[in-house]
């Protein structure tokens, strides 16, 4: 059970991030830090763990926090707050370690890890979320008396009272007045990499490269949940009663924005899963592009986690094809397994394989009608989802990524039916893994073509609302029957999926 101080707090929770200073005197703690609580609360603690297993044993928070939210038997109030406070701060790192280095008299990163977190999760109370000045400082001082010692409590006091002198715009007027991408990089948290690919993916797409700040600030915005109720399996009416609203933009699909998956119904037997709606769409036009044959054979070549094989799968039972979800992975081959639990298993199978050992394999030669090449990338375009990846990814992934992405295409090719269909698919929109990998696939192999990606995605889409958001013209590159489709957070509120269907 919380404490008063974060009972307080948990009332007003919510981000402010244009807060003025015209309320007047900031409101600090009357009691002196040696005089102040001793045990930290259980929501910030979750997340001070989180954040340490995050920075020092680069954990993902999207996959620990769940467990941890449970380990330390959070409400549902307190596991909101966790959640909030550990993707808040991990999201806006670089912005808040801009701000430290001005009010640490030493090069932060001489800190001791545990302290820098603290006062990270400090800053990100103080300036981005209602958590009164007092209730923010004491919290963060007794978590780092109780998690790290005595000794730091009074640096991090004195450094977060620094903090608290500004507003978070002055502090970004202060850090980042300019519009150089290092400005940008601080003012939006993104490292100035990310920065300048997004804007050359929106030139690429035909969008205005002026909507980069649109795209980086969707970026760092919580996403709410998408569900998918799986098609011919899953029930979305329960959902809906459970309080989630029916998309717009995808069929059995619903946007729920209240919390624990693990509590909406359908969820734990597997029928209805959390799926972004970009993604369930990219499935889905795989499937849909155009009528299937009685007995199709269908391959996933890199399907771990399963999310999309499960929609391909439902699909395939329904209109009496198989597939085979393959990964590199024994453990994400499992999780695919358990994504598969509930099709039926005459329907599908799994195997373990580099996918450029299943193209050179003469067995699978023009063997498939359908391919879906979902492929290993940097992620740049589920930013929201996973919260340190910006930080933890560098440009240097984008060679090795880029090569085995070629590899796949090219196995891909060798394992397609002469006239069947290929998705080539990623949730980044950086060029040198989307467009640039389609056109390089098409002239090593002249007999590989792009089609009509972008009908592909509409005629799969709900109705005329989602036909709308998905006008042509915001998700297109290509000419009018052979192009390519790039959706974005800002516009469609998914992922920054990239789909392009290809034949052969
Ligand atoms: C973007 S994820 C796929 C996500 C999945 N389609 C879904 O919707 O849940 C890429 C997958 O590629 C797998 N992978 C990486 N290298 C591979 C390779 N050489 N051959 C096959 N799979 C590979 C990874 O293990 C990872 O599971």
């Amino acid at each position: 059970m919380a404490d008063d101080t974060s009972r307080d707090r948990r009332n007003t929770k919510g981000r402010q991030r244009n807060r003025g200073q015209s309320s007047g005197q900031r409101q600090y703690s009357a009691n002196a830090p040696s005089q102040r609580k001793r045990s930290a609360d259980p929501a910030r603690l979750t997340a001070f763990q989180i954040l340490q297993a995050v920075t020092t044993e680069d954990a993902y928070a999207n996959l620990i926090l769940p467990t941890r939210i449970r380990r330390n038997k959070l409400d549902r109030q307190d596991a909101a707050f966790a959640t909030e406070l550990t993707y808040g701060t991990l999201r806006s790192l670089g912005t808040y370690d801009a701000i430290l280095g001005k009010c640490v008299d030493r090069p932060i990163k001489k800190l001791d890890k545990p302290v820098l977190d603290a006062l990270r999760l400090g800053v990100h109370q103080l300036l981005n979320m209602r958590v009164p000045d007092h209730a923010a400082l004491d919290t963060t001082v007794a978590l780092v008396r109780a998690q790290v010692g005595a000794g730091p409590s009074g640096l991090v006091n004195a450094v977060l009272r620094k903090v608290t002198q500004h507003t978070m715009d002055e502090w970004l007027e202060q850090l980042a007045p300019g519009t150089s991408d290092t400005d940008l990089s601080i003012r939006y948290a993104h490292p100035t990499w990310i920065l300048r690919a997004i804007k050359q993916s929106l030139v690429t797409h035909g969008r205005n490269p002026d909507d980069f700040h649109r795209v980086l600030e969707a970026n760092n915005i919580a996403p709410e949940l998408n569900l998918i109720a799986l098609p011919g399996i899953g029930d979305l009416e329960p959902v809906l009663e459970y309080g989630a609203e029916s998309s717009t933009l995808a069929p059995d699909a619903a946007v729920f924005s209240g919390g624990d998956a693990g509590r909406i119904p359908g969820v734990a037997d597997g029928s209805v899963r959390v799926q972004d709606i970009g993604s369930q769409l990219t499935a889905r036009a795989l499937a849909g592009a155009r009528d299937v044959r009685q007995g199709e054979v269908w391959l996933d070549m890199s399907a771990g986690p399963g999310g999309k094989a499960a929609v391909l799968a439902s699909l395939a039972q329904i209109q009496g094809a198989t597939l085979q979800a393959n990964d590199v992975s024994e453990h994400r081959t499992k999780l695919v397994q358990q994504a598969l639990r509930v099709v039926d298993e005459n329907v599908w199978t799994t195997s373990v394989a580099e996918g450029q050992a299943l193209g050179d394999d003469p067995a699978n030669a023009q063997r498939f009608d359908r391919i879906l090449l979902d492929a290993p990338c940097t992620g740049l375009g589920a930013l929201r989802r996973r919260p340190e990846s910006r930080w933890r990814r560098t440009p240097q992934d984008l060679a090795t990524l880029t090569q085995l992405q070629s590899q796949l295409l090219d196995a891909a090719v060798a394992m397609l039916k002469p006239g069947g269909l290929l998705a080539y698919v990623t949730c980044s929109p950086q060029i040198a893994e989307t467009t640039l990998q389609v056109s390089d696939v098409m002239k090593r192999h002249p007999e590989v073509q792009l089609l009509d990606s972008a009908t592909a995605i509409q005629s799969v889409a709900k109705h005329h609302d989602a036909e709308s958001m998905l006008r042509r013209d915001t998700i297109t590159s290509g000419e009018d029957d052979s192009n390519m489709v790039q959706l974005w957070p800002d516009q469609h509120r998914t992922d920054a999926m990239f789909f392009a269907l290809l034949t052969r």
